[in-house]
């Protein structure tokens, strides 16, 4: 089941996804760059971190600012630091960190694919 993780006024803003649903988009190699569109708790890109191994590298960005500064402390504290870069901005509207990537994927929801993806 995803697990709400943050409200505002009452509604959920930030969830870890259901696990069933985070394995259909955990497909990567080791060795690739992978873009991940909504940190949220991190607990996905460490995933990610661990698929790509020590010759890939993972980028996720997080809309929330304190949200991306409590994932990056955690995977810090877990050990991914140097595999994972959590960057403050919006996927959608924003540039995305280091492009391109192997693999994008979109843990956050979207109104459609932009063309920078
Ligand atoms: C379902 S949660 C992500 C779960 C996350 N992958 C994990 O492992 O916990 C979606 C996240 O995307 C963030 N988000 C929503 N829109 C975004 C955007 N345009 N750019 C970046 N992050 C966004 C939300 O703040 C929320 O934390």
């Amino acid at each position: 089941m995803p697990l709400v993780t943050r409200l505002r006024e009452g509604l959920p803003v930030s969830s870890s996804s259901a696990p069933t649903a985070m394995a259909r988009l955990l497909e990567v190699q080791p060795g690739q760059r992978v873009l991940e569109i909504g940190t949220g708790t991190g607990s996905n890109a460490a995933l990610l971190a661990e698929l790509v191994g020590p010759t890939g590298q993972v980028w996720t960005v997080e809309v929330e600012e304190e949200l991306a500064e409590q994932a990056r402390t955690r995977l810090q504290a877990a050990g991914y630091g140097a595999r994972v870069e959590v960057v403050a901005t919006d996927g959608w509207q924003g540039e995305t960190p280091a492009a391109p990537y192997e693999r994008l994927l979109a843990t956050a929801s979207v109104p459609g694919i932009p063309r920078r993806w």
